[in-house]
Formats: structure tokens, sequence, C-alpha cells
């Protein structure tokens, strides 16, 4: 490589987080993040006012609360796990050919600080990873957006290129398989939870092709060309090979869908409808995987391992195992860097 060359950036993108637990900040992190179109996707009006007179008004007190159960001293494991991941992702790659920078969808470091800084390395090519292993409109779909939208004020626009999505990544399904084996190792399970954050099921109505898919296991449950993009279809999908490197039979796995915000339909089962079902059938133990997150953060610590868990245990569940996220785990780090290197 000619150390003449422009380097090529890399932006590492997750979701965002609040600046602090203090609610004014929760406040402030709700309405940006629930007025973006793709997330609440109503017309601006209904969504203005749902978002500024309802949610973001009465929810922050509650998830003020919720974040200083999970904030550490350095502050929210959201971004602190992704800081961690941009730093050992920049360590491997080759210094002389790529900058590596990190950015939040929502709050900050924003994106246009990350585009600006990469802009002004002189990059030749920009490569935007969103963390989000499974593809959504609310996520991938709207950091592409906000990228587009930054990029399109510039002169010059550099080559960009998008990761998508990246649920079978031989190296993110192995990272997942090595964390579920430290816990299978001590013991066995009765059954093997995958939770993912949830959607509102018309944003995968939206989204399907010829109005394939029905939210049914028969085209969610099998991940051909025709469900590509499919979020309900990409997390079975995720499922199906996580068990397969683990070894674990389908019929001990259950995927199901946490999260849910508001009284629309969202995608289903839904993880505390499981969580009834599992303890009326006797189950006992179980061990819990949260794959559509590669970071640990409000939803895995608390709404998983926490409030999940108390749930099940007072339905008489005996066990409640969360497997940690992927976090800044060697094999995930891995990874991202094959995901750099393949869109070089
Ligand atoms: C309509 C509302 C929401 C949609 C759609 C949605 C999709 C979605 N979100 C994630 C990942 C994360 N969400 C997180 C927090 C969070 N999500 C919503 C709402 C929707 N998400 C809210 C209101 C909140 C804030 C917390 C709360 O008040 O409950 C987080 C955690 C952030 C943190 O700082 O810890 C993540 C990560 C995905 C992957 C997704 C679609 C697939
Ligand atoms: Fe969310
Ligand atoms: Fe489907």
């Amino acid at each position: 490589m000619s150390k003449n060359k422009a380097k090529i950036g890399v932006l590492l993108v997750n979701l965002g987080t609040p600046d602090s637990t203090a609610t004014g900040d929760v406040r402030k992190y709700l309405r940006e993040f629930l007025m973006d179109g793709r997330v609440i996707d109503f017309p601006f009006i209904p969504r203005w006012m749902l978002v500024n007179l309802i949610i973001a008004p009465f929810r922050s007190f509650k998830s003020a609360a919720e974040y200083r159960k999970v904030w550490e001293e350095r502050g929210s494991p959201l971004m602190f796990h992704t800081v961690d991941l941009r730093d050992k992702v920049a360590e491997k790659l080759d210094k002389d050919k790529y900058v590596v920078e990190m950015a939040m969808r929502y709050q900050s470091p924003s994106i246009e600080e990350g585009l600006k800084k990469l802009n002004k390395a002189n990059v030749r090519k920009i490569i935007v990873i969103s963390l989000f292993p499974q593809y959504a409109s609310a996520t991938n779909g709207s950091v592409v957006d906000k990228v587009m939208e930054i990029a399109r004020t510039w002169q010059i626009i550099p080559n960009i290129s998008f990761v998508n999505n990246f649920v079978d990544h031989p190296l993110f399904l192995e990272a997942w398989a090595e964390l579920g084996r430290e816990w299978m190792a001590k013991q066995e399970y009765d059954k093997y939870l995958f939770s993912y954050h949830g959607l509102p099921a018309r944003q995968i109505k939206k989204g399907s092709v010829d109005n394939y898919c029905q939210l049914s296991d028969k085209c969610c449950g099998n991940y051909t060309k025709k469900n590509q993009f499919c979020y309900r279809g990409q997390c079975f999908y995720t499922t199906r090979l996580i068990a397969e490197k683990l070894g674990i039979p389908m019929e001990k796995t259950i995927t199901c869908f946490q999260s849910r915000l508001g009284k629309d339909t969202w995608i289903q089962p839904y993880t505390e409808d499981v969580i009834e079902e599992l303890a009326k059938d006797g189950i006992k133990k179980v061990l819990v995987f949260s794959p559509a997150f590669v970071a640990d953060c409000l939803e895995t610590t608390v709404e998983v391992g926490q409030e999940y868990k108390e749930e099940f245990i007072e339905l008489g569940g005996e066990q409640w195992d969360l497997v940690p996220s992927l976090n800044s785990n060697d094999t995930w780090v891995e990874c991202v860097k094959e995901l750099v290197e393949e869109n070089s």
C-alpha cells in the first residue's frame, strides 16, 4: 500500500444515548430519537404531538430512572463499549490505510462530527458500519438517511459504502457462540431464548416486496432472497445460525421480541408473553441471548437482565441467565475489521 494514497475512513455508528441521566437530557434524547420519521413512522404533525405532548414529557422520568441503573463511572455502557470497539478496531487495522471514528445516530458524538473528522483526514472513501446486525428502516435505514442528508451538502462527495446488515457474518456468529459456550459449559438449560428488539408490525409490511411477508413462521422462518431485508426474517435466521454453531436443537430455541412501545401491534411473539408460557409449561432454566444489540445497554441489562428475570422468577422459574453482549470482545473486533476490509 502506497503511503501517498489517501486513507479510507471508517465510521462506526450506534444508536445513541442521553448525555447524562438527568431527566432533561433523557427528554432531549427521546425527542431527537422518536422524532425520526423512520422510528415513529407517522406523518410529521401526529408524530410531533405524540412525541412532544405525550411520550417525551411522561416517559423521560421513568427512562431517566432506568438509565441510572445502568450508568457507570465511564457513563452509558452503550457509549463506552462503542468507544472501546472503535479503539480496538483502529488498533487492528493498518494505520497507513485506515482512519476509524465512531458516532451516534442520536445525540453525541453526532454523525456530522464523525464525518467532519473523516473529511478533515482527507479520506478517499468512507465505509459506514451501522452497529445493528439485522437491517431495519428504524436503525440502519435511518443511519443511511442521516449520512446522505449531510453528504449531499458537500461539494465533493467521496465514495461512500454502507454495510446493510451482517446477520450471517461467520465472526459475528462465532463471537456469540463463544460467549454462549461459557454459560453452557457450566450447566444445561431447558430453553434458549433469543430476545430481539421489537418493531411495529407495519414497518415490516411496508418494506415487504410484493407483500411477501405475512409475519408468519412460513415467511419469516425461511430466510430467502424474497425476504432478504425483512428484520423479523433476519432475526429468526440469526437464531438458527447461532443455535447451529452451539449445537442447540431448534426445538429448544425461542425467538421473541421485546421493548414494545405504545398500543400498536408490534412483531410477535412478545418476550413478556413467552415468559408467561415458559413458566406455565414448567420450564425452570433459561439462557437468554439478545443478538439485536452488539453492546450492553438499557435494553439488555435492565429490560432483559433484570425486569424479565424478575418476571420469570416470580412466575416460578428458577434460573434466567443473560449472555452479555459482544461489547469489545476480540472475535467481534475481528468481525468489524473483516467487514471493513471486505468493503475496502
Ligand atoms: C417506536 C419506537 C422504537 C423503535 C421502532 C425502536 C427500534 C429499535 N431500537 C433499537 C435499539 C435500541 N433502542 C434503545 C432504546 C430505546 N428504544 C426506544 C424506542 C424504539 N426503538 C426507546 C423509547 C428507547 C429508550 C429507552 C426507553 O425509554 O425505553 C436502545 C438503548 C439505548 C441506551 O442508551 O442504552 C437500543 C440499543 C433497535 C435495534 C431497533 C430496531 C430494530
Ligand atoms: Fe429502541
Ligand atoms: Fe416475513
